[in-house]
């Protein structure tokens, strides 16, 4: 029977003594018993309650939790749908079977993509996205992390596409990937672009000298550990920054763009070709090291360089000069083998230009000599060591003295009297000439009104110009400047500029001349027959004179193409208004064979050489009538 009794009502049984087996309890212990009986009973209710009570709290709590659930997932669909982002799903194939609205917005419609394989071959690669490493990450079931590649739109519009996703199994079997997907186009072009502007020149979309560096370094170590060479060709265009002068920016970058696609349309794919900077281009030439092919190569470029190109509605010829050094001889490292190749190219500069040169160690002190030289020439005008010495020019029937030629000279300290042949062309290829042809004008009129105030009239002086001088677009100022500050009329001046000189750029060389002519100076054209002029530039040029070349003087009379050819010269001259002076007269049978072809006037050593300002003026009592005193300005 006790055994029958819960154990909480045997417990409070033996506290009050009673013995559930024995006779009922006393009346007292009865009643304290059935209040404990009544307390359990009511601590039972409120025990249910308590419990009822938690019980619906947690059930609400449910249902608050499940209907968060429910509005964060709705949410989260909902951003899906509204992002550009989207999902996608795979099978274990890579075949999509899902993907979310969001492609839609980058203009792919995602039922199109169902069933097919993702597409990353269709463009390059993207720069830091390798597509071997995409595909082994796939091959090992591994996450894939950001990984950007470029396809194309059913348009033909490139997208370029971030993904990550996560291999997917079921009961250990692999499923396929599930992911997240963006349009990063933009982001990406804009960073190729970058690269690019980097990289490339932006100008002809050549290498630009950091890919460049980055090509030779790499050169470098292949043939170092190959032991094989290779050459660079560096390669500069001659009169570049006179076209840019005379021409403009746009013309010069027009040259530089057809200049880059000569050169790569020659190369092969393995060479490398670059613009450093301005009209500087490179060649890396892998693999090949021999004299002969070199030679090949840089004279087909220059061969290429110098063809004729229309600029700005003008026909323009432009050549290029090319030095060549050899790895590993000419240098071991990339600033070494640049620098050789620079020098060498500077060789081939004052060499005439248009032509190639190789380096060799002795150039180093060639270049070292020709920079100083650059350098003392700056400082030639204020250090006052240009002068001037005259050569004159006489009447061919009766030896008049009719004019005087100007020409310069450079007392260079240390190195004596050095002739125009020596600095002229370093002038011209560094702008130089446009001081010292000012400075020459200047000496040559305040020498001829120094002779006159001396009481001396020597007709008329010429000065020599160089093209660079009308770029410089204050050529007819400083004239007229120099006239006035002298005190001479337009007429006294000539100015003679070279048939070669006014070829390169025959319409500003048209307006500049005609401007001087129009305040009176004489033109005359230096050098005729050498620079291939047609003969419809030579009627615009309205010159007044023309200079037969002394190549053409110096085969007379014996050679009968030279007798045809000044004949010629002759007779179109005086057809078109022109008189005719022969240079380079140096024997009595050159002056009668001149004078016999109709030349009215002649220049030469025969007659007299340039002389000094003093020497001159002791000359002129002889060759001009009735002097009153002599000076030397
Ligand atoms: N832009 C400028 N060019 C100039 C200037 N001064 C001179 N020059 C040009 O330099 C070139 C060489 O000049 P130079 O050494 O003075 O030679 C001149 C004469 O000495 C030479 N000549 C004259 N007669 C004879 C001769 O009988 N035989 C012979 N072998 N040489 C002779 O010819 C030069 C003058 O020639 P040219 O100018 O063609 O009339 C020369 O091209 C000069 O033009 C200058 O200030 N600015």
């Amino acid at each position: 029977m006790p055994d029958a009794l819960h154990p909480l009502l045997l417990r409070q049984l033996r506290r009050l003594g009673v013995d559930p087996a024995g006779p009922p309890p006393a009346p007292e212990a009865w009643a304290q018993l059935l209040q404990r009986v009544g307390r359990a009973y009511a601590d039972a209710d409120a025990d249910r309650y308590q419990l009822e009570r938690s019980q619906a709290l947690a059930s609400q709590e449910m249902a608050e939790l499940h209907q968060q659930l429910q509005a964060s997932q709705a949410r989260l669909a909902n951003l899906v749908a509204l992002s550009s982002d989207w999902v996608w799903e795979t099978d274990a194939d890579g075949r999509f079977i899902d993907i979310s609205d969001g492609l839609a917005r980058a203009g792919v419609d995602p039922a199109s993509l169902i069933g097919q394989t993702r597409q990353i071959d269709v463009l390059p690669p993207v720069e830091g996205h390798d597509h071997a490493a995409y595909h082994a990450t796939l091959a090992a079931h591994q996450p894939l992390r950001d990984f950007v590649y470029g396809t194309r739109r059913s348009d033909g519009r490139a997208i370029y596409v971030r993904i990550s996703g996560d291999p997917q199994f079921a009961q250990g079997r692999f499923t396929g990937y599930r992911g997240v997907a963006s349009d990063v186009t933009e982001a990406t072009v804009a960073g190729q672009q970058v690269l690019q502007l980097a990289r490339f020149d932006s100008l002809t979309g050549l290498a630009n000298r950091n890919m460049f560096q980055d090509e030779l370094d790499r050169a470098l170590q292949r043939n170092a550990a190959s032991q094989t060479g290779f050459a660079l060709l560096f390669i500069d265009l001659d009169r570049f920054k006179f076209v840019n002068d005379t021409l403009g920016h746009d013309a010069g970058d027009a040259l530089l763009k057809v200049m880059a696609g000569r050169l790569s349309a020659l190369l092969r794919g393995a060479d490398r070709l670059a613009r450093l900077g301005g009209d500087e281009f490179v060649v890396l030439l892998d693999h090949v090291t021999d004299p002969a092919a070199l030679s090949k190569v840089a004279s087909r470029l220059l061969t290429e360089l110098a063809e004729p190109l229309q600029l700005g509605g003008r026909m323009v010829q432009i050549s290029g000069s090319v030095g060549i050094s050899l790895f590993p001889s000419d240098g071991q490292d990339a600033a070494t083998l640049l620098k050789n190749a620079d020098t060498a190219m500077y060789l081939a500069k004052s060499r005439g230009k248009n032509n190639f040169q190789f380096f060799t160690p002795d150039l180093a002190q060639h270049a070292a000599r020709f920079f100083a030289m650059e350098s003392d020439l700056r400082q030639a005008i204020d250090a006052d060591q240009l002068v001037l010495h005259y050569q004159p020019v006489f009447r061919a029937s009766d030896g008049q003295l009719c004019s005087m030629e100007a020409l310069v000279r450079w007392q260079r300290p240390g190195h004596g009297l050095v002739g125009p042949g020596e600095f002229i062309p370093l002038a011209e290829e560094s702008g130089l000439i446009v001081p010292i042809g000012r400075w020459v004008m200047q000496a040559a009129c305040r020498q001829l009104q120094a002779w006159r105030q001396a009481g001396y009239n020597p007709p008329r002086c010429a000065v020599n110009l160089s093209t660079r001088q009308f770029a410089a677009g204050r050529l007819v100022d400083d004239v007229r400047e120099a006239l006035a500050m002298h005190g001479l009329e337009a007429g006294a001046l000539t100015v003679e500029i070279t048939e070669g000189q006014l070829m390169a750029d025959p319409e500003r060389a048209q307006q500049t001349l005609q401007s001087l002519q129009a305040l009176g100076v004489q033109v005359a054209i230096d050098d005729f027959g050498t620079g291939y002029s047609s003969l419809s530039y030579l009627k615009r040029f309205t010159a007044n004179t023309l200079k037969i070349d002394r190549s053409f003087v110096r085969g007379l009379p014996h050679n009968h193409q030279d007798m045809a050819i000044t004949q010629a010269v002759v007779t179109l001259a005086h057809s078109l208004r022109m008189a005719v002076v022969a240079e380079g007269v140096e024997t009595p049978a050159q002056r009668q064979a001149v004078q016999r072809l109709g030349c009215d006037m002649v220049q030469g050593f025969l007659l007299a050489r340039p002389l000094e300002a003093a020497q001159m003026a002791g000359q002129l009592p002889r060759w001009l009538p009735a002097p009153a005193t002599l000076a030397a300005g």
